[in-house]
């Protein structure tokens, strides 16, 4: 009798609690899945698979009717890593893992150069809770720019209000319409410049085209128009990128220099809180971001971060950053350096830094 008066008042609560597990289940899936496509995430590996520059995919999605299909790679490329969830206790109840916010324009770029440090600032810029970043690199300004601002804006990440909208293509700093397109969009965008000696920036260059295409000449024979001579091959864009003093030239007619910050390649490396804090000052952030970010891994042989945004776990950059360059003729190597000393000394005068590329 006790056993089926127990059986008659646990069939309806069981049923009840079934009835339970069902709404809570329904409930917390699309909320889930809510959570996981709403936001961004951090590792650059994945997103890099999609740089035009590495698979060509650009070419093929510059069609009119492409556009909407380019900005959804984008976007999968942004949404293909870890999904953003950990919130900065800092942040618990500004940030919403829900996606609240709204995409805005990016109000900060980092233009370049191409080979100077871009994704390391980036990815260390990312860690603070007041940017918000693009992983991949939109090429609007230069590529895509027929594709139009709502386009562009579409690819940013949701923001709440004091957090600033970024994203890094490293073309821009060499793209001649860039900064006529930029100011456009905003006259109040700031601007961001990482460079590096223009001499390694070459051999580094050239060591990713190589990597691609290892048939190409060698680093010696593009460098020069004629050998014999001496004369450089100014029109090779591995050395052409590395005039900097003729590129800022052309900036300098849309944007004052205090909208532009040059951040120093090589300290990025030696130093990185240092560099980072000249950043966060610029974009008039509190200086989060410090040393106690930072460690230097040896295997890798450049800083890293303890953690990387979103995570608990190290981040270094991957395999691609921090290649092991070819030996080259320091013949060659010498006359570049000559070449570039009149361009560096012009570019420390323009910026008020000296860079140290000619001891
Ligand atoms: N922390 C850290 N880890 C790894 N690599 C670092 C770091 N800081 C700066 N660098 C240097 O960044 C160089 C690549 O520059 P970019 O990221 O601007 O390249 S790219 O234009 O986006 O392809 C890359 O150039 P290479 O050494 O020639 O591979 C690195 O020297």
């Amino acid at each position: 009798m006790a056993s089926s008066r127990i059986r008659r008042l646990d069939l309806p609560s069981r049923s009840i609690f079934r009835k339970a597990a069902v709404m809570l289940c329904s409930l917390f899936t699309p909320l889930t899945l809510l959570i996981l496509l709403t936001e961004r995430s951090t590792l650059p590996s994945p997103v890099k698979a999609f740089s035009s520059r590495d698979t060509g995919l650009w070419s093929e999605l510059t069609g009119s009717r492409a556009h909407e299909r380019s900005r959804k790679v984008l976007q999968l490329a942004d949404s293909l890593t870890v999904p953003d969830l950990v919130v900065s206790p800092r942040f618990a109840g500004k940030i919403s893992p829900l996606g609240e916010g709204s995409r805005k324009l990016p109000q900060a770029l980092i233009i370049g150069v191409k080979k100077g440090g871009t994704r390391a600032l980036l990815e260390f810029l990312r860690v603070h809770p007041d940017i918000r970043a693009v992983g991949a690199e939109p090429h609007f300004f230069d590529r895509n720019y027929q594709n139009g601002l709502d386009w562009y804006r579409d690819l940013m990440p949701k923001t709440l209000e004091g957090q600033i909208t970024m994203e890094k293509t490293p073309s821009y700093f060499v793209t001649r319409e860039a900064p006529a397109r930029i100011s456009a969009m905003s006259r109040d965008t700031k601007v961001i410049v990482v460079v590096r000696d223009p001499v390694t920036r070459a051999i580094s260059d050239y060591t990713q085209t190589l990597s691609k295409k290892p048939d190409i000449p060698s680093f010696e024979s593009l460098t020069f128009k004629n050998r014999t001579t001496g004369l450089i091959d100014t029109s090779w864009s591995a050395i052409q990128i590395g005039i900097y003093a003729k590129h800022l030239d052309n900036w300098l007619q849309y944007f004052p220099m205090d909208q532009i910050l040059f951040v120093s390649g090589e300290r990025l490396i030696s130093d990185p809180a240092g560099e980072l804090g000249r950043v966060q000052d610029f974009l008039g952030l509190k200086r989060i971001i410090t040393d106690k970010h930072f460690y230097f891994n040896q295997t890798k042989g450049f800083p890293c971060l303890k953690k990387a945004e979103g995570s608990s776990k190290p981040h270094c950059l991957g395999k691609t950053k921090g290649r092991t360059h070819p030996n080259i003729d320091p013949e060659v190597v010498q006359r570049l350096r000559d070449f570039y000393r009149p361009f560096n000394m012009k570019f420390y005068q323009m910026t008020g830094r000296f860079f140290g590329w000619d001891d």
